[in-house]
């Protein structure tokens, strides 16, 4: 994939300098030997590799090589530079490898999947993070037993936490890395199943107040934990499930990504800060099932929006906005029984554009489109609240008068008839004309039995000789 702008190639060292920030930010926040809440430098593995590909791997391989360095010195390992470079590689290699595979996987599942599988690629997403987080502390924690900085004992203690803070930090950072790059990187956008990074729809003030109130009863959950030194109070911090979904559902998906990350990193901050040791797996799958439910409260708004979108295209005709056929008729249907209730007469009118494939033909199917547009507007223009207008298909449509007898239904033909005749078909000096079909319908009738009779006189105003109303009292038949 293409960065937009002209200085791609500083997306590298851009890379490997947030990449080491965020390592050292997590070192500063370990609460026992190799181990942290949560691993953010993970979280931007996995988004650089699903973005920029295996391009992103010699930085990735530089930045595990370093903090192999870094863990000596911290450590005071004192091992042998040939031995660190091998450990950086090996523990590069696997960490790349374990995010890569899962990167790969999740872009072809992404790739085959539509806006309305939102849910399907948040779930594909997170049982991919699950597994390449697995994989890479299994491998991670082996390729430091190989290198002798870990022994035995610390291996079989630290795989859990390694994996569960690997995987919170994939899980929390990585989305929020992807709404940041897909500024850089429109082709994100469809990757993010219809979620909107870039718009925010609250004042700025708004979203900090209730972030903040999330981070203080986070705050507060945590020293009263600290303070009691009993782990029933730290599973308070599933709660604050409640706030963070509040962001979700009245901020941004970009806002709550956010909202996500500086939740976290608090909890990791006073994690370290206060030595709650024996909670942190407490803490640590807090962070994952929060940040689960999260991005399925993010894919509602989307379901819900294509929902109604599915929902129009059911109810309405996509090019006329009117009732298509189906939804014509059960509305008709319940209207007579109410019209009925109250003893009102009602009508019915079907219009059927004349020579409308003289029209397609001579400028085109788009011209007949506008056409279409055009008529529809204009009788629309000229119903009450309670008529129901359709359209039967083609340039034939339907319009159901409640409370309207043949007389007046006759009177509001002739006025369509003639608006019509005043309409140009758009771009062209040429005028529709249409033909009627007026019917009264009969109280033991259906819509469809009037739909029936009103048609057959429409088919006989056509044979009159069109722009013309066909009806019982103009035929007398
Ligand atoms: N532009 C456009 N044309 C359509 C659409 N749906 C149907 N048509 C065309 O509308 C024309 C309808 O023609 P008919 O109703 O059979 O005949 P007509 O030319 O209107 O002639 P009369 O009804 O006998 O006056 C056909 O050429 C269809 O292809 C549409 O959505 N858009």
């Amino acid at each position: 994939m293409q960065a937009s702008e002209s200085h791609a190639w500083l997306r590298y060292p851009l890379l490997a300098l947030a990449w080491l920030a965020l390592w050292r930010l997590s070192a500063l926040m370990q609460y026992a030997p190799h181990a942290s809440l949560w691993f953010p430098p993970a979280g931007l593995t996995f988004a650089a590799l699903l973005v920029i590909g295996w391009r992103a791997i010699p930085v990735l391989m530089i930045c595990a090589v370093t903090v192999t360095f870094w863990v000596d010195r911290m450590y005071q390992s004192h091992a042998s530079i040939h031995d660190l470079l091998l450990t950086g590689l090996v523990f590069g290699a696997v960490h790349c490898l374990s995010y890569g595979l899962g990167a790969g996987i999740l872009r072809r599942i992404v790739r085959r999947r539509t806006m309305a599988s939102l849910p399907a690629i948040i779930t594909a997403f997170l049982v991919v993070v699950c597994l390449s987080s697995l994989c890479a502390a299994l491998s991670g924690v082996q390729s430091l037993q190989v290198a002798g900085i870990l022994d035995d004992q610390g291996a079989t203690g630290l795989w859990l936490p390694w994996w569960i803070g690997d995987m919170a930090g994939t899980m929390v950072l990585a989305p929020l890395f992807l709404g940041l790059l897909s500024r850089g990187y429109p082709e994100i956008t469809s990757w993010l199943g219809g979620l909107d990074f870039q718009g925010h729809a609250h004042p700025v003030g708004t979203y900090l107040s209730k972030l903040l109130l999330s981070v203080f009863l986070l705050s507060l959950v945590m020293l009263l934990a600290a303070h009691f030194k009993r782990q029933e109070i730290a599973f308070g911090v599933f709660f604050l499930i409640v706030p963070q979904m509040w962001i979700v559902y009245t901020e941004s998906p970009f806002r709550s990504a956010l909202s996500l990350a500086m939740f976290s990193t608090a909890m990791a901050i006073w994690m370290a800060a206060l030595h709650l040791v024996e909670q942190a797996l407490v803490y640590q799958f807090a962070i994952c099932v929060i940040a689960a439910s999260a991005y399925f409260g993010l894919a509602v708004p989307v379901l819900v929006a294509s929902n109604k979108q599915l929902s129009e295209m059911a109810f309405n005709d996509s090019l006329t906005k009117v009732a298509s056929k189906h939804h014509f008729f059960e509305r008709s249907e319940h209207t007579l029984t109410d019209t009925r209730r109250y003893g009102l007469p009602a009508s019915l009118i079907l219009l059927d554009i004349d020579r409308f494939k003289d029209i397609n033909d001579s400028f085109g199917h788009a011209v007949g489109d506008q056409a279409l547009v055009r008529l529809a507007m204009t009788v629309k223009m000229q119903l009450r609240q309670s008529d129901v207008f359709g359209r039967f298909g083609g340039d034939e449509f339907m319009l159901l008068l409640p409370g309207t007898n043949l007389g007046h239904a006759l009177s509001m033909a002739e006025r369509l008839r003639r608006l019509l005749h005043d309409i140009a078909v758009p771009g062209t000096d040429r005028h529709l004309t249409a033909s009627f079909g007026v019917v009264a319908i009969d109280p033991e009738e259906t819509i469809m039995q009037a739909f029936k009779r009103a048609d057959q006189l429409l088919l006989d105003a056509k044979r009159n000789g069109r722009n013309s109303i066909g009806s019982i009292e103009k035929t007398g038949s």
